[in-house]
């Protein structure tokens, strides 16, 4: 299988992390969206968003990844990018979606422990966990839909290559 991988969830749910270790595990290249976006703009997320604004932004995230997609690729997404149809769209029909699924106390805890706040800047002006919990309320759903397979995050990061690398075995089984 060489279709690309691509990992969806919410902010510290640990697509960057968890797609580099899965990379090394199925042989494949590495990108992130949000990683390549920012070098390709010379500004970080924070510094996009104050002079586009979040719609300046989407746009450049919806060019990215349509820019890094190619066979053999783990493609690591940044949070916000099911909310664009286009990007579901795009992510179903060229590759397999893996939600990494993981409690709003599990990721508030990970980003209060690594805030990277220039690629991370707030989305609401509320505290972390008031945030994680009214965005991932918004988003479960756009998450749920866009996924081919769904696995729990909140497990150490072997454990998490290890359920991908399973339902990627299972799917190619059946
Ligand atoms: N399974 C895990 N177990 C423990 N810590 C983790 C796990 N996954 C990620 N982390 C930690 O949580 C933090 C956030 O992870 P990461 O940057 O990979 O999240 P992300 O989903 O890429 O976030 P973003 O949407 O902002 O890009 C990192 O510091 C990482 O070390
Ligand atoms: O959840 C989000 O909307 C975001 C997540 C990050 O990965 C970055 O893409 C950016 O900070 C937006
Ligand atoms: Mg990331």
């Amino acid at each position: 299988m060489t279709q690309p991988i691509f990992l969806i969830g919410a902010r510290g749910c640990g697509k960057t992390t968890i797609g580099q270790r899965l990379t090394h595990a199925c042989d494949f290249h590495f990108v992130d969206t949000d990683q390549v976006l920012q070098q390709r703009a010379g500004m970080t997320v924070a510094d996009i968003v104050v002079r586009e604004g979040w719609a300046g932004f989407r746009a450049r995230e919806t060019q990215t990844l349509q820019f890094v997609t190619q066979p053999a690729t783990v493609v690591a997404t940044g949070g916000g990018i099911i909310l664009a149809e286009v990007n579901r769209d795009f992510m179903r029909q060229n590759g397999v979606v893996i939600y990494l699924n993981a409690p709003v106390s599990v990721l508030a805890d990970r980003l209060e422990a690594f805030p990277e706040a220039s690629q991370r800047p707030t989305l609401t002006g509320k505290p972390i966990t008031e945030e994680v919990a009214d965005i991932l309320a918004q988003r479960d759903a756009l998450y749920r839909q866009t996924a081919h397979h769904i696995v729990d995050a909140s497990a150490c990061p072997d454990d998490v290559v290890e359920q991908i690398l399973t339902e990627l075995r299972l799917a190619r089984a059946s």
